[in-house]
């Protein structure tokens, strides 16, 4: 049987701890990703969905429990190893990029994600060819503006940016974080094709982060429900395809 990529054992996050608002931000949560999952992640507000996902990428340590990447105990890796193998988007398009450089430079930062060396522009003229090709197929005029600094971009192109530089250098987990829900109904429901299009093209592993349910259905091919800092529902795919909105609202109200 073919084993997790990544998991988290048992996870509990205490915050507060000794006072009267002490609570578990995440509750001996377990969950196992298998390489190529497409995880869709649903939840009311504070349920933990953010949290889970700075457990994943290390900007928290559990208070116990273990993460476990490729079989071996990553507690305590710092969150900048960690982008060698995993990366994220944000919901706020100003997050993901940084705004003084340009397309180009940030497309070549995200190409050299997880190297230690000080990053420099060497080697930038040669990306061009690629840079326009990946940006043209974003179908927004990104590929016009390589050479603008991205704080120019509207927030449709920037998050389009965003989410090119979390797949050029291919991760071996991708979260996520409601990255379309910043955006207007037209510009996020393009970025959401072309989302589910790379996802299935280059088999990515992902887990995204929504609250909109018709995607949480539509997409991927698996989806978890989480409550108070843990995982209310794991549906695998066949179950999924069996769901409907009606169903996921139950969900919510039975909490
Ligand atoms: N550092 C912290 N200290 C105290 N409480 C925290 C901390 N971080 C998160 N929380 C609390 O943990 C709970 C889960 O927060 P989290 O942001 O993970 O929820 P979420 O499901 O992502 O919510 P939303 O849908 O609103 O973004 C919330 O009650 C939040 O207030």
């Amino acid at each position: 049987m073919t084993k997790p990529i990544f998991q988290l054992k048992n996870v509990t996050k205490t915050v507060n701890t000794g006072t009267p608002e002490e609570l578990n931000i995440l509750d001996h949560l377990n969950l196992d990703i298998y390489d190529g999952d497409f995880i869709t992640v649903l939840g009311s507000n504070g349920a933990g969905k953010s949290t889970l996902f700075n457990s994943i990428t290390g900007n928290i340590t559990p208070t116990s429990g273990d993460v476990i990447y490729k079989n071996s105990k990553i507690n305590k890796m710092s969150v900048v190893k960690r982008t060698k193998f995993l990366s994220r988007v944000f919901q706020d398009p100003k997050l993901g990029t940084a705004p003084r450089m340009t397309v180009a430079e940030n497309l070549l930062l995200a190409e050299k994600r997880g190297e230690h060396r000080l990053f420099n522009l060497r080697g930038l003229k040669k990306q061009i060819p690629l840079f326009k090709k990946i940006t043209a197929k974003m179908n927004n005029s990104l590929d016009k503006r390589l050479n603008t600094p991205t704080g120019n971009l509207s927030g449709g192109q920037r998050q389009a940016l965003s989410f090119l530089m979390a797949t050029i250098k291919r991760p071996d987990i991708l979260l996520l974080d409601e990255h379309t829900a910043a955006l207007d109904p037209n510009t996020s429901e393009k970025l959401m094709k072309i989302t589910n299009d790379t996802i299935t093209d280059e088999k990515l592993t992902c887990l995204m982060i929504t609250h909109q349910l018709e995607d949480a259905l539509k997409y991927g091919n698996r989806l978890i429900v989480l409550h108070k800092g843990t995982i209310a529902y794991d549906f695998n795919s066949d179950e999924k395809k069996k769901l409907s909105k009606e169903d996921l609202y139950k969900f919510f109200s039975e909490k």
